[in-house]
C-alpha cells in the first residue's frame, strides 16, 4: 500500500487549477512542481489549499539555503509536505525539519544528484527527515536513467522514514515502485500526458493502494 502524488508542472495558473479539478478526487497528494511554483508563487498555494482541503500538498521547493526561512511560509500557508535537496548543508535541511515540525507537517529530502545516497539518507533520517526521496529528474530521465536501483537501495536500510518516488513513474511501473517499498508513488507526466488525466490518476492510485 502506497500513496498516490500528482506532480503538477505545468507554468500555468489557470491550467494548474483546472488539471487539479480533474486529478485532485483521485490521489492523495496534490504537488505544486518546482517550475509551477518558481513561476506561481505562495498564491498558488493557497488557492489549492482552498480549493482541495481533502489532498494533502506538498510543495517541491528543492530548497537549497536558508532552510527554515524559505519553507516556513509555505507551511504556515498550508503545504503539507516541503522538499529540500539532499546535496544542500545539513544545517539547510535541520532548517526545513524545525519548520515543518513547528507546524506538525513534514520534511522531504530529495536525492537528486547526491552522489552517496545511502549514507545521505542514514544522515538526514538521523536528523529527523521524514520523507526521503528518491528522484530521478526530467533531464536526467531524457538521459535514459531510472529510480528503480535507488529505491533498492534506499529501501533495503529499513530506517522506517517514508520513501517518495518520482521520475517517469505510470502505471506499467507503480506495482514495481510499490512492491521495492515506496510508501509514496509520484506521477507527472504519466497522468498529465494522458488523453484523460482523471482516469490515468485512478488506475495509478488503484495499483498504490492495493
Ligand atoms: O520533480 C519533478 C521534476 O524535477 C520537475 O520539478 C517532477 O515533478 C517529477 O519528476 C515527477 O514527474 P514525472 O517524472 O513526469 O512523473
Amino acid at each position: 500500500m502506497a500513496l498516490t502524488q500528482m506532480a503538477l508542472d505545468s507554468l500555468d495558473f489557470d491550467a494548474t487549477i483546472a488539471l487539479a479539478e480533474k486529478v485532485a478526487p483521485h490521489v492523495d497528494i496534490l504537488e505544486i512542481g518546482t517550475p509551477c511554483i518558481k513561476h506561481n508563487g505562495i498564491k498558488l498555494l493557497e488557492t489549492l489549499r482552498a480549493k482541495f482541503p481533502k489532498n494533502k500538498i506538498l510543495v517541491d521547493l528543492k530548497t537549497m539555503d536558508a532552510g527554515e526561512y524559505e519553507s516556513e511560509p509555505f507551511y504556515k500557508a498550508g503545504a503539507d509536505i516541503c522538499v529540500v535537496l539532499g546535496v544542500s548543508d545539513i544545517g539547510t535541511i535541520k532548517g526545513v525539519i524545525k519548520a515543518a515540525n513547528k507546524y506538525g507537517k513534514k520534511a522531504q529530502v530529495d536525492l537528486i544528484s547526491v552522489e552517496d545516497k545511502v549514507a545521505k539518507t542514514k544522515e538526514v533520517a538521523a536528523a529527523g527527515a521524514h520523507i526521503i526521496g528518491i528522484h530521478t529528474g526530467l533531464d536526467q530521465q531524457a538521459a535514459g536513467q531510472t529510480p528503480f536501483a535507488d529505491l533498492a537501495a534506499v529501501a533495503g536500510l529499513n530506517l522506517g522514514v517514508e520513501i517518495s518516488v518520482a521520475g517517469g513513474v505510470k502505471a506499467a511501473t507503480a506495482a514495481q515502485v510499490r512492491d521495492a517499498g515506496a510508501t509514496i508513488i509520484v506521477a507527472g507526466a504519466a497522468i498529465y500526458g494522458a488523453a484523460d488525466p482523471a482516469a490515468a490518476a485512478a488506475e495509478i492510485t488503484a495499483i498504490a493502494h492495493a
